[in-house]
């Protein structure tokens, strides 16, 4: 389980203000909201790259504070992929696996079970600039997944798809959640997306948490008029503001 209390963050003019999260164990939580909010603040201050003016962060229940991000075992998949592009499919995948010394046997085996789940065994000897967007993604996050981390960070994965592809992708990686288990925070402005996938959203706007709920409670019950415009429901004929 991942606890945010109380994290304060302020970068130049802006301000991420008074965070209180708490995702749990497998989860798949969406952070939802326009361009600019903090989304991919709250991302990076998890994964270690930055230090929270205040606030406290706990994984299971253990300070985190204290951690270099590679002490962290969380995966991040950026919006731009960041594969080597000096390196095939195949070596960008066990890039990690390598770093950390694993036998020989091990690394084919998990491989093979990686490249088959995402559907790319037949891309492993092509290097990054010759894969479509979408294949580039794939292999990102089997990049991370073959680490198996205890937290998956997904930073806008579907921006530079186009919308089949998106929705293609939608279904592969909830079906991949559904195998691995692996809590994972994804960050969006695309509310369809954060409603085809979230067990929980937390709509933000401007540094702050406007909302936590499932995708049900966020529509029929959204909190104000900002969530309501933001999920679409510009009438507001069928929809209970409500406070919680
Ligand atoms: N290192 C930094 N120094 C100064 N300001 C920063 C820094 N990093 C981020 N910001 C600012 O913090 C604000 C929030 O940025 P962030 O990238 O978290 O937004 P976001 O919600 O992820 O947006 P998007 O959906 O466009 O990715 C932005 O105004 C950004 O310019």
């Amino acid at each position: 389980m991942i606890e945010i209390i109380d994290l304060n963050k302020t970068l130049g003019d802006f301000r991420l203000r008074n965070i209180n999260l708490k995702i749990e164990d497998n989860e798949y939580f969406v952070i939802l909201g326009p361009t600019g909010t903090g989304k991919t603040v709250i991302l990076e201050t998890l994964a270690g790259m930055y230090k929270p003016d205040t606030g406290r962060i706990l994984f299971d229940g253990k300070e985190t504070l204290h951690l270099y991000p590679e002490q962290r075992n969380i995966g991040f998949v950026y919006q731009d992929y960041m594969l080597f592009p000096h390196l095939n499919v195949r070596e960008n995948i066990l890039f990690g696996l390598k770093l950390r010394k694993t036998s020989h046997e091990f690394m084919e085996k998990k491989l093979d079970d990686i490249l088959k789940m995402l559907n790319i065994d037949h891309l492993e000897k092509r290097y990054p600039a010759t894969l479509s967007g979408g294949e580039q993604q794939r292999v990102s996050i089997a990049r991370i997944l073959v680490l198996s981390p205890d937290i998956m960070l997904l930073d806008e994965p579907f921006s530079a798809l186009d919308p089949r592809t998106k929705q293609e992708f939608q279904s592969e990686l909830k079906k991949l959640h559904r195998e691995f288990k692996t809590t994972t925070i994804h960050i969006t402005h695309d509310f369809n997306e954060a409603f085809a996938l979230a067990d929980r959203i937390c709509i933000m706007n401007k540094g702050e948490i406007i909302q936590v709920g499932t995708p049900d409670e966020i529509i029929y019950h959204p909190v104000n008029e900002f969530v309501a415009r933001f999920i679409g429901c510009d009438t507001m004929k069928n929809v209970k503001i409500t406070a919680v």
